[in-house]
């Protein structure tokens, strides 16, 4: 899924009083080169490579689409250097889903220092010694827990898996299930997410949530929906056929469910959305609990509910589960709005997937209802997320 990154609970934002020295200087530095963000990203990849021309292949070969891909992780994960537990969290998936680029411990040294020569030519009426002092801790902390993830990940897990595309289900114009068998044992949880690289765009990666529960038989789902400009997508829908081979990551998000506690679900599947939503509802099902399950899915139009069909099936076969399509052209409201309808929602669990515009008012709206922030779960799609796409 285009435009995603990686997973997290929703935590309120941190007050700015309780910074750290360093996180000021920080904040102050992102401040100033906010206004010329455009002018940091292409001096910081110009001097990666020509200081580095090696590094250059490890980018895709057109760098328009995700050019300041990286730049804005470690942006993202300098600014958010306080908040220790979401950020190593963070940063340990960054470092894992690095290896599959060929990501080696010595090149993120050179990658610092390029980080700090665009940063001091565009912040340089402020740049000081101990500004620098700070970007370089901030910097060393970052690497060093993305090192050490990936090398504990080396003994576990390979960099990433080849998957052949075992049937390709079109289901609408744009949108089509794919499924595919990894080469060797793919371990996940239902609600997880990985990268995909196709044959046909080399280096260019893009999230897609698991449609399903882990299966006996090994094989895995994706929905994906053709979006414009979307190299990956459009592949995959309009290209991919059975017998095409395709690279996968590892598996990363959180929004996985909690078997300790009974507590109900409350889901919320925007479009392609209900993927890992369905995923959720059948590891439910296998752990042969008796939690109430409530599915609202939304589309714009009836059209758009391709997967309608196998929701009703699984609501027929679990009495536990009910299943709501809410049509954006007919109900007048949108997908969120939809739970003020219904509850009360006191001893539920939230799971959000969906766009990002969803996914936040849903947010607003659960907060809105009174839902605390640690039964909400969604991938993220701004702050520290807005950027690890
Ligand atoms: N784990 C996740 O969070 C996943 C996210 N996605 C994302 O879901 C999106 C699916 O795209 P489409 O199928 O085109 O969905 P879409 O744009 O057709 O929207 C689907 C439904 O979500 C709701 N919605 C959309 N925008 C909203 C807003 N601003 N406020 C409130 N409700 C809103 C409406 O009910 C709408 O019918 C993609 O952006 C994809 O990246 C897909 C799979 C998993």
């Amino acid at each position: 899924m285009e435009g995603r990154v990686p997973g997290q609970r929703s935590t309120p934002q941190q007050d700015a009083s309780d910074a750290s020295p360093d996180a000021v200087l920080i904040r102050r530095t992102m401040a100033e080169v906010g206004p010329v963000a455009d002018k940091v990203t292409s001096y910081f990849y110009a001097l990666l490579f020509v200081r580095h021309p090696d590094l250059r292949s490890l980018f895709p070969a057109a760098m328009d689409t995700q050019r300041d891909r990286l730049l804005k992780a470690l942006l993202t994960a300098a600014e958010h250097i306080d908040n220790t537990e979401v950020l190593v969290d963070y940063l340990q998936n960054l470092g894992r889903g690095h290896r599959k680029y060929g990501t080696r411990p010595e090149h993120y040294p050179a990658v610092g220092e390029c980080l700090i020569g665009a940063l001091s030519k565009y912040a340089a009426g402020i740049w000081n010694p101990e500004l620098e002092a700070a970007w370089v801790r901030a910097y060393t902390t970052i690497s060093q827990v993305m090192i050490d993830a990936a090398a504990a990940d080396e003994l576990r897990a390979p960099a990433w898996w080849y998957a052949e595309v075992v049937s390709h289900d079109q289901r609408t114009q744009d949108v089509a299930v794919v499924t595919v068998r990894p080469d060797q044992p793919y371990p996940f949880l239902a609600g997880q997410y990985t990268s995909v690289e196709t044959p046909w765009w080399p280096r260019i990666w893009r999230h897609y949530s698991f449609a399903s529960a882990p299966r006996p038989d090994g094989l895995l789902s994706f929905h994906v929906k053709a979006v414009p400009a979307g190299w990956v997508s459009n592949a995959l829908v309009h290209r991919a056929r059975p017998g095409d081979i395709i690279r996968l990551g590892p598996p990363a998000g959180s929004m996985t469910v909690d078997h300790t506690t009974d507590s109900g679900l409350l889901c919320l599947g925007g479009g392609t959305g209900i993927a890992p939503i369905k995923a959720l509802v059948e590891d439910v099902a296998e752990h042969g609990e008796r939690r109430t399950v409530e599915v609202f899915y939304g589309a714009r139009t009836d059209h758009d509910l391709y997967d309608i069909d196998t929701m009703l099936r699984l609501q027929q076969s679990h009495p536990w589960l009910s299943v709501r399509a809410i049509i954006d052209q007919q109900a007048h409201l949108q997908l969120p709005d939809a739970i003020r309808e219904y509850g009360p929602w006191n001893e539920y669990d939230a799971y959000l997937s969906g766009p990002p515009g969803m996914i936040r008012s849903g947010v607003d709206t659960l907060r809105d209802i009174g839902m605390p922030w640690e039964r909400i779960r969604h991938d993220s799609v701004e702050e520290l997320v807005g950027a690890a796409q």
